[in-house]
């Protein structure tokens, strides 16, 4: 079986049994309250350098739809803002709700979004492997995209035109050519804060990045991704993937900051 899920037996409420970090002090993720942010004028903007981004696959791991990048070199790369060096990108996910008043894992003054896009990096400077960064305070930056429903976003559709190739837990299809910078908002002013992974295994090694203004994608983009199963083709149990967010976790008394 899963080791954890979203679900009433396996779900955020009961990770702490395996995951006794998921009580730590920079968990993920949190309730962004911006009167409380303070603004740091020494914080850059955030500079994405895509263009030579390789994207290579998509896949359902039973969690999200994920595509996966070739992270061999420095060819994409996200640095700027609270960042000391380059962090090369790795892959990017989705979280989202069942319906859509809720599904995003940060909330803003305790409002939901109805998904958030993470961009997952890695700190290649200081570390060799993914792996190792996963575990080190400074190894990762995640930089996260509120979604929310309106109008048909103009290139989603390459994603949400391929879910059907990827509904079930373990599928994984070629997705070769796209560059994720089609699904950043034009303004990415942001707040950033130190914590940690949203799942198990929950490791306390990610700078967050949130950029503040969301992008927009119609109700029905959004429906496609609740098409996809957190099962398996072999398994009799089809669960339909929703509300795939854990809630925010305890501040501990950390400083969120915010861009201009
Ligand atoms: C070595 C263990 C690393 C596990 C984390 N992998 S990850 O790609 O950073 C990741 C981040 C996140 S999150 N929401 O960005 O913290 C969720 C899932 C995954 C994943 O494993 O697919
Ligand atoms: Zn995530």
């Amino acid at each position: 079986g899963n080791p954890w899920g979203y679900g009433k037996q396996d779900g955020p409420s009961v990770w702490h049994k395996n995951y006794p970090v998921a009580e730590g002090d920079r968990q993920s993720p949190i309730d962004i309250v911006p009167h409380q942010a303070s603004h740091d004028p020494s914080l850059g903007p955030i500079v994405l350098n895509y263009d030579k981004c390789t994207s290579i696959k998509i896949a359902n791991n039973g969690h999200s739809v994920v595509v996966e990048f070739e992270d061999s070199d420095d060819r994409s790369v996200i640095q700027g803002g609270p960042l000391g060096n380059p962090y090369r990108l790795k892959q990017f996910h989705f979280h989202w709700g069942g319906k859509d008043c809720h599904g995003s894992e940060h909330t803003v003054a305790g409002n939901s979004y109805a998904s958030e896009l993470h961009l997952v990096h890695w700190n290649a400077v200081k570390y060799k492997t993914f792996e190792e960064a996963a575990t080190a305070p400074d190894g990762l930056a995640v930089l996260g995209i509120f979604l929310e429903t309106g109008d048909n976003h103009r290139w989603l559709h390459t994603i949400t035109d391929v879910l059907y190739t990827v509904k079930f837990k373990g599928s994984v299809t070629d997705f070769k050519g796209f560059n994720p910078k089609c699904l950043l908002p034009s303004s990415l002013h942001y707040w950033t804060y130190l914590g940690s992974l949203t799942t198990p295994p929950l490791y306390e090694s990610v700078t967050w990045i949130i950029v503040k203004d969301p992008i927009i994608v119609s109700e029905k983009q959004l429906g496609k991704f609740r098409t996809l199963v957190f099962t398996g083709e072999e398994e009799d149990q089809r669960t339909r993937m929703e509300n795939n967010f854990r809630p925010p976790q305890p501040l501990k008394g950390r400083k969120v900051r915010s861009s201009n």
